[in-house]
């Protein structure tokens, strides 16, 4: 079985994802596609663009897919975590296992960045966390790849020096949430953008009590499960 690694980040409940949200939402999507434009228009940074220009590298199925959960920070832990030279990652979301599967796997290959020896090729689609199908497909694909469901020391679990410190975020109080001091191949400060940080409304005690009743069954699994009580009660 790939592996899984599960750690809170923001502390997003994760239980009974598979049958509550099944039904993504448009602004996903375009979400992600608006900050992979904007991607395309950063400098790609040293490393990518000398294993570009040499030809060296060559494009491989990813070792590592970000599953999920979705709004658990997925877009900030990606972009995070290609700060690491040891990292690429393709920008956007491929949706290979839920929508694209039938693509076959040479479509899903030609999406991923070229890679050198040691470094490890990364994609994110939360919305695989909530499809049936998806770790049938992972596994057939590889029984190696491994799972990150939201982030905790993933440098440790992906076997990588950890180079990625609080000396490369700040605190932005606009936003709520750390920022990059410097992206990846810029020497500017990068938040993500504005769908992300986005102001909450203010839900009902009422209502938020009988989501933790709802909830607190199916968390009490997860925790039995993971071996780890992430308090979300
Ligand atoms: N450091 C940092 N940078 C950017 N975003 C951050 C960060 N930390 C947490 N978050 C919150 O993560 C929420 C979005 O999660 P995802 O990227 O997983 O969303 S998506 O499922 O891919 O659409 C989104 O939550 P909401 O604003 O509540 O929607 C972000 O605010």
């Amino acid at each position: 079985m790939p592996s899984l690694v599960v750690e809170s980040y923001r502390g997003k409940e994760m239980s009974s994802a598979v049958d509550l949200l099944n039904d993504e939402l448009d602004s996903d999507r375009t979400e992600d596609w608006d900050e992979m434009r904007g991607e395309h228009q950063r400098a790609p940074e040293p490393s990518a663009m000398s294993s570009f220009s040499n030809g060296s590298g060559s494009k491989k199925l990813p070792q590592a897919i970000i599953i999920g959960v979705k709004k658990g920070g997925t877009r900030a832990l990606l972009e995070f975590l290609r700060v690491h030279p040891d990292i690429r990652a393709v920008g956007a979301e491929p949706h290979f296992f839920d929508r694209n599967y039938e693509n076959g796997l040479e479509w899903y290959r030609e999406l991923m960045p070229k890679t050198l020896e040691g470094q490890i090729t990364m994609e994110k689609t939360p919305s695989y966390f909530v499809t049936r199908e998806a770790p049938a497909r992972i596994s057939a694909m590889s029984r190696d790849t491994k799972l990150i469901v939201v982030l905790g020391r993933v440098q440790d679990f992906l076997g990588l020096k950890r180079i990625i410190t609080d000396k490369h975020f700040y605190f932005n109080q606009t936003k709520g949430f750390p920022c990059l001091k410097k992206a990846e191949g810029s020497s500017k400060p990068h938040c993500l953008g504005k769908t992300k940080g986005r102001t909450h409304p203010n839900i009902d005690p009422e209502v938020v009590q009988r989501l933790r009743d709802f909830y607190r069954p199916f968390n009490m699994k997860f925790y039995q499960m993971t071996g780890h009580n992430f308090g979300w009660d």
